[in-house]
């Protein structure tokens, strides 16, 4: 027991100054070398989130740690302090209030708020996680109280590798990083955007089970072009547009050398809400040199292949007899039809070029086809198939005639009445995803998706949804976020040593997500787990995704 939490404490802190005992000498001597050192008992204690147990200190931890009179007399249980605070958050009715208090505990009490997160994880994820950590971000500069992960700005060029040494922890295991430029489907947050990696990193501990300390949320500001942040008194940020090519591009390569060189190569990098610009861009850039991951492209491909594998299972046939239609060409979007193709291609032995063919996409401008070649960015080309141009969504689902349709344009009510009847009017089960976070940029809601496919649609969404009673029937939907796949994957890639990312490592995780849907949720209409098994559902994951790394070598 001592040994293992030997191993949660930094490794430049003496064995003596381990969680329980302390060292065994005079209290005077005892104390001045307490305050010495000015963090491990005491006062001190009580203020630093990694150790604080609030009242939870039993008399013979307060006897040794010198909190006598610094806390009341009662002892309470972590169980009891959970009740507690689980009592206090459902008092508040404001969302945010719950994400501020939530935050507040892990300031306090980290362990703690990782056992309420823990326990709590259907009840507590949208409130750290999608959708209330949008409305965080929007609202950063309000809320602001202590700052939380490392701010790296424009102001620290030349700077940044000493920058990472400021930050406490050194056995850094997992960092997340935003530009802050997409946000969700809330745009450009600049400097606010550090709610995400925060949120996405207690994720990491509470369902993937990675040790708080070797998790590093970092916020890389580079200016902003949202105005009305810019003329915000509460603005935390960079007052000024957002640098861009050459300057963006040094600032990045800075940061990625400054990491690798801090934290070595196998720190996984989780790049996080960038703009489709630079997503793509940074994803191939340092995929090659660095282990590096992109949640919003392949975290979010990985989920939603697992649930159209799962899918399978519940309305019989295969992938490759189906016909995929996108909403949105940007991270999300080709991000999951490449890794629908490549897993057709698996299946099939067919080329992938021949598997992209059922595979269609629309944007802003309409249906993405071949004689819209030339002007269209790199990463839509592979997409651009033979047909006449096509304008809106709903011409294309009568012409392509979708069995699955997928919304990640990051634009709310865009699945009508009209989308949903045609689709469901050729279809026994569409398969229908409305992706678009959070909850306010639903492609639709639970109920529309229900009722206006008479209660035929297998449906999932980005954020969650409510269950939904259509004609005498509960249809649950299932939650196609990437929350499933990043904490396991992480885990399974880190634990197993690698320094790449592989895509069949993806797919390593998309399997074992689609295996652990039982026949219990099937009968739900559901294609994912519930959440309430996630920690289980991240083990899996993990395993299945090191075996891969094994075994690519
Ligand atoms: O954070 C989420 O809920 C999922 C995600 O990565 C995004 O929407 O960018
Ligand atoms: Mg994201």
């Amino acid at each position: 027991m001592r040994a293992l939490r030997a191993r949660f404490l930094p490794r430049w802190l003496p064995r003596q100054w381990q969680w329980e005992g302390g060292p065994r000498r005079a209290p005077e001597e005892r104390g001045v070398e307490c305050a010495a050192r000015s963090l491990w008992c005491g006062y001190n204690l009580l203020r630093d989130p990694r150790y604080n147990k609030g009242l939870a200190f039993t008399e013979s931890e307060r006897e040794t740690h010198y909190l006598r009179g610094l806390l009341p007399p009662a002892i309470v249980s972590q169980e009891l302090q959970e009740r507690k605070i689980m009592n206090n958050i459902r008092q508040y009715q404001v969302p945010l209030q719950r994400y501020m208090a939530m935050m507040d505990l892990q300031e306090n009490n980290e362990r703690l708020f990782y056992k309420l997160l823990i326990d709590n994880v259907e009840e507590l994820l949208p409130v750290v996680y999608t959708p209330t950590v949008g409305e965080a971000c929007q609202k950063y500069g309000s809320i602001f109280s202590r700052p939380q992960g490392l701010y790296i700005s424009l102001k620290e060029k030349g700077k940044i590798l000493e920058v990472l040494k400021n930050w406490p922890e050194r056995s850094i295991q997992v960092i997340v990083v935003t530009d802050g430029e997409r946000i969700l489907g809330l745009g450009d947050l600049g400097c606010q955007g550090m709610g995400i990696p925060v949120g996405k990193l207690a994720l990491y501990t509470a369902l993937g089970g990675v040790r708080p300390s070797a998790c590093l949320p970092i916020t890389l500001d580079v200016g902003t072009n949202n105005k009305d942040l810019l003329n915000d008194e509460f603005y935390i940020g960079l007052r000024q547009k957002r640098a861009t090519g050459q300057e963006y591009a040094d600032f990045l390569q800075e940061f990625m050398t400054a990491v690798k060189q801090n934290y070595g190569e196998k720190v996984l990098i989780q790049f996080e809400d960038f703009a489709n610009h630079n997503a793509f861009e940074l994803l191939a850039r340092y995929g090659t040199t660095h282990l590096v991951f992109n949640d919003d492209i392949q975290g979010t491909a990985s989920v939603v292949l697992a649930g159209l594998i799962a899918a399978q299972k519940l309305l019989g046939g295969t992938l490759a007899e189906h016909t995929f239609l996108f909403l949105g060409a940007g991270e999300a979007g080709t991000g999951i039809a490449e890794l629908i193709a490549l897993e057709i291609s698996r299946q099939t032995k067919a080329p992938i070029e021949e598997c992209r063919k059922k595979i269609w996409l629309v944007d802003s401008k309409g249906l993405i086809v071949s004689s819209r070649k030339e002007s269209l960015q790199h990463f839509k080309k592979p997409w651009a198939h033979e047909h006449e141009t096509i304008g809106n969504l709903l011409d294309a689902v009568n012409a392509i005639k979708p069995t699955v349709l997928i919304g990640t344009s990051g634009k709310g009510q865009t699945f009508t009445q009209d989308v949903i009847e045609a689709i469901s009017s050729f279809n026994e089960r569409p398969i229908i995803l409305a992706l678009s976070n959070p909850t306010s940029q639903s492609e639709c809601t639970a109920e529309q998706a229900y009722t206006w496919s008479e209660g035929r649609a297998v449906f999932a969404t980005g954020s969650p949804f409510d269950s939904v009673e259509y004609d005498g029937k509960i249809h649950v939907p299932g939650q196609a976020n990437n929350a499933y796949i990043f904490p396991g994957f992480g885990l399974g890639v880190v634990m197993s040593g690698a320094i790449r990312v592989h895509d069949d490592m993806l797919l390593a995780a998309s399997e074992a997500l689609a295996q652990q849907v039982s026949e219990e949720n099937f009968e739900k209409g559901l294609i994912y787990p519930p959440f309430s098994n996630i920690r289980k559902i991240s083990a899996h994951i993990a395993a299945n995704v090191a075996a891969k790394a094994y075994e690519l070598g």
